[in-house]
């Protein structure tokens, strides 16, 4: 069982491919089947202590995955039963149903067990779960203490997350060899629990990965701040916003930060208060320019989003400034830009998502030539070359106002201290995560913004 950081994304046909490889290379479907359940087996024993399992296993290669664990525990002195509601219907899995050579129950009337291993349905899921075997995994998995999913969650589409039917949380999802998109995308996120990888010796390479905590390395002894990166944050109309922004930017390891825009003095005084001339926009030393938290979206706010594109530096545009911003415009730039849209944002500017959010993002970095951070439950980031990384869900208490003015401005500290876009929009969207899960529930915005700095440490 591996941790997923950092790991591999495929989409059920990419997976496919890959064992597809496998398989023409000389491995053949029954031993990625056995080293699949085996795998399954091993991380039961592991988790499920001496109680009763109880395995469900569909007619496909997930059931045939889920006999031969079935077979394997049992060869382990543990107590395990098995219920199916149809008969094999892969070569695979009929000899793996015979290496159980055990009785099967009746889904429909399985006695329920403090284990169950959900096997039912994987990659090869084409439609709701019928009501019967619906009903009965939502009851099994309701009595047993320990749920674990084969692969996937029976019911949630492999490449979107989407739930084709009522479809219970487990606690602990094993992914087959590679993590799949519905491990992270909302909602079958969710109904995942936990998620680690069994590695079944597949090879598998993929431009979307898991993101991972990036490095944070210790200032050098000889840098100063201009070398640890200059923020300049647009001040709006609500100024808390692009005061958030820029507070965030510092915690989150900025040299120099900036707000420009009408001055008032106040605390934090590191904070440097800037009015918003050409001077102050031009100024060669600046890394990151965020414009958008609190911006408003009169004519005012057009003319400051007007400025900020029409400097040469990196951009992070968050907020009211992907409401205002065209596609023109940002096809006109040639510096790095990063967009961090919600749902409703990201619907403003690029229209309705269509596909998986993954495949959404991927396609709007694409037209805009920008990184796009498309926020949420499920944060996937996307490069215009079509790299990726999908974000574990981080901490519900996120859903609380001022937290998206924090991460453009984390995201604006990466970026101006050196990384290159797509990796400073990962780093940002790491550390705000983390910051989130160090603050604990109920926080508000400013918190966050403070623990920020302590993960450095
Ligand atoms: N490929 C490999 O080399 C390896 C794959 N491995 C494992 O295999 C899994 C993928 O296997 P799979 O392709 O057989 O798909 P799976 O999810 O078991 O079910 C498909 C079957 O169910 C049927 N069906 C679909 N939906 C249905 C529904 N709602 N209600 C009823 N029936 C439904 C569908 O028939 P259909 O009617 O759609 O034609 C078909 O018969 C993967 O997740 C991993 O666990 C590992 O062993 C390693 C080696
Ligand atoms: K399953």
């Amino acid at each position: 069982m591996i941790p997923i950081s950092g790991m591999p994304v495929l989409t059920a046909a990419q997976m496919r491919a890959a064992e597809d490889s496998a398989i023409a290379a000389g491995t053949s479907v029954g031993a990625l089947m056995q080293r699949a359940g085996h795998g399954i087996a091993d991380a039961v024993l592991r988790l499920a202590g001496p109680h009763e399992i109880l395995i469900l296993c569909g007619p496909g290669n997930n059931g045939g995955d889920g006999y031969v664990a079935a077979a394997r525990l049992l060869a382990a002195g543990r107590k395990v039963r098995v219920a199916a509601a149809a008969d094999p219907r892969s070569d695979a899995a009929r000899v793996a149903r015979n290496g159980w050579g055990g009785a099967v129950e009746p889904l429909a009337t399985a006695r329920a067990a403090p284990v169950v291993v959900d096997a039912l349905f994987g990659t090869g899921l084409s439609r709701a779960l019928d009501a019967g075997a619906a009903a009965a995994l939502a009851r099994l998995v309701a009595q047993a203490t320990l749920s674990i999913a084969v692969d996937l969650p029976s019911g949630i589409a492999t490449d979107t997350g989407a739930l084709l039917g009522d479809v219970p949380a487990v606690d602990v999802t094993l992914a087959l060899g590679a993590v799949k998109p519905a491990h992270l995308l909302q909602p079958g996120a969710t109904r995942c629990g936990a998620v680690r990888v069994v590695p079944i010796g597949v090879e598998t390479a993929s431009a979307a990965h898991v993101l991972a905590a990036p490095a944070l390395a210790t200032p050098a002894p000889d840098s100063h701040k201009f070398t640890r990166g200059m923020v300049a944050v647009m001040k709006g109309r609500m100024a808390g916003a692009s005061h958030l922004a820029a507070t965030a930017a510092m915690h989150a390891g900025a040299g120099y930060v900036a707000l420009l825009g009408p001055t008032i003095p106040g605390a934090p005084h590191a904070l440097v208060r800037r009015r918003l001339d050409d001077a102050a926009l031009d100024d060669a030393r600046i890394g990151a320019v965020v414009v958008g938290p609190g911006l408003g979206r009169d004519d005012e706010a057009r003319a400051l989003l007007g400025r900020a594109l029409a400097t040469a530096h990196p951009l992070v545009i968050d907020g009211d400034a992907l409401h205002l911003v065209t596609p023109p415009q940002l096809a006109a730039r040639t510096a790095p830009m990063i967009l961090t849209p919600h749902a409703g944002e990201f619907a403003a500017l690029f229209g309705a998502p269509s596909g998986s959010k993954l495949d959404a993002a991927r396609a709007a970095a694409q037209a805009s030539v920008a990184v796009v951070v498309f926020k949420g439950a499920d944060t996937v980031i996307a490069a215009p070359d079509g790299r990726a990384t999908l974000a574990s869900a981080g901490s519900a208490w996120l859903s609380t106002a001022g937290t998206g003015d924090v991460l453009a401005g984390a995201i604006a500290a990466m970026l101006a201290g050196g990384r290159a876009p797509f990796d400073a929009a990962g780093a940002g969207v790491w550390l705000h995560a983390e910051a989130a899960r160090r603050a604990g529930p109920a926080f508000i915005a400013d918190d966050l913004a403070a623990h920020m700095a302590g993960i450095f440490a």
